[in-house]
């Protein structure tokens, strides 16, 4: 018998870079292809999938400002990187046959429909999955906190964080590979020990509106449907 799932309707950000495969730069379309699979795995079971897909295997604002660039035109930048993600998605999730819908924050209408919450209900009510694209739609945000505030809106049960690592740890596991692993952490944990694993205001945003995020790795082969039936290796950010 298949295990209910634990979540139904979820919100899943999937890290930019997590596109881009054994690639420096850009989309791997093998690595698409198995994600589509998955969210098709998940909706099949009968899970509602809102996706916020990142930008950072393409481009980031920080990196012109860095430079000495105007941050607020490389953020623009970073958030036209979320759409062309988002598209590539969205054409993905339809070969393997699900319905896909891209909603923009940033109006490209000749491209993609541009998001409103109510538009968005419809279309989840109706068992389309939505790729929610450009972020918040303003500069100085990220995607993390893109996908909280459609977490949010969307009464999402759960906030998945879909990325390179399978867990929240002490310190970056990139960088310290002796890093401990957590199973479980309240929000404050995360908040108050700075632990990178996604912005403040992404999880400030989780925890003032009881969103609990679950951070998993997203190159584990199962791994969508597996945290929705609450098996498999992932964290649990919550009260
Ligand atoms: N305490 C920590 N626990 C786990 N991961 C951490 C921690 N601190 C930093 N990280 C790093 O945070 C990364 C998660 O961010 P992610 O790669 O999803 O980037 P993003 O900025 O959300 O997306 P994008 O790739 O689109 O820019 C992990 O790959 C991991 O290396
Ligand atoms: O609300 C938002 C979301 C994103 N941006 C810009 O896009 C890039 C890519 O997003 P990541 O979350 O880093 O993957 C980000 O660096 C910002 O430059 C934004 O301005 N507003």
């Amino acid at each position: 018998m298949t295990k209910p799932l634990r979540w139904k309707r979820v919100l899943l950000k999937l890290s930019g870079e997590a596109l881009m495969g054994s690639q420096t730069f850009g989309i791997d379309p093998a690595v698409v292809e198995r994600i589509a699979k998955e969210i098709a795995d998940a909706v099949a079971l009968g899970a509602q999938v809102g996706v916020v897909v990142g930008g950072g295997n393409i481009f980031r604002g920080v990196a012109v400002a860095a430079k000495g660039g105007n941050r607020v035109t490389g953020d623009h930048m970073g958030m036209l990187a979320t759409i062309m993600n988002s598209l590539t998605l969205a054409d993905a999730l339809r070969r393997v046959k699900v319905p896909a819908r891209v909603l923009s924050a940033v109006p490209v209408p000749s491209i993609c429909e541009t998001f409103s919450q109510r538009v968005a209900e419809r279309y989840m009510e109706d068992g389309d999955v939505i790729v929610f694209a450009g972020g918040t739609g303003n500069p100085f945000f990220t995607t993390d906190s893109g996908a909280a505030l459609r977490a949010v809106e969307m009464k999402c049960d759960a906030f998945l964080k879909g990325t390179q690592v399978d867990g929240v740890y002490s310190e970056d596991p990139k960088v310290n590979p002796d890093a401990e692993r957590y199973d479980s952490l309240s929000y404050e944990d995360v908040i108050k020990r700075d632990l990178k694993v996604m912005d403040t205001t992404a999880i400030a945003l989780a925890r003032d509106n009881s969103v609990p995020v679950i951070v998993f790795s997203i190159h584990s082969p199962g791994s969508l449907v597996s945290v929705l039936q609450e098996t498999g290796l992932y964290t649990v950010v919550g009260a």
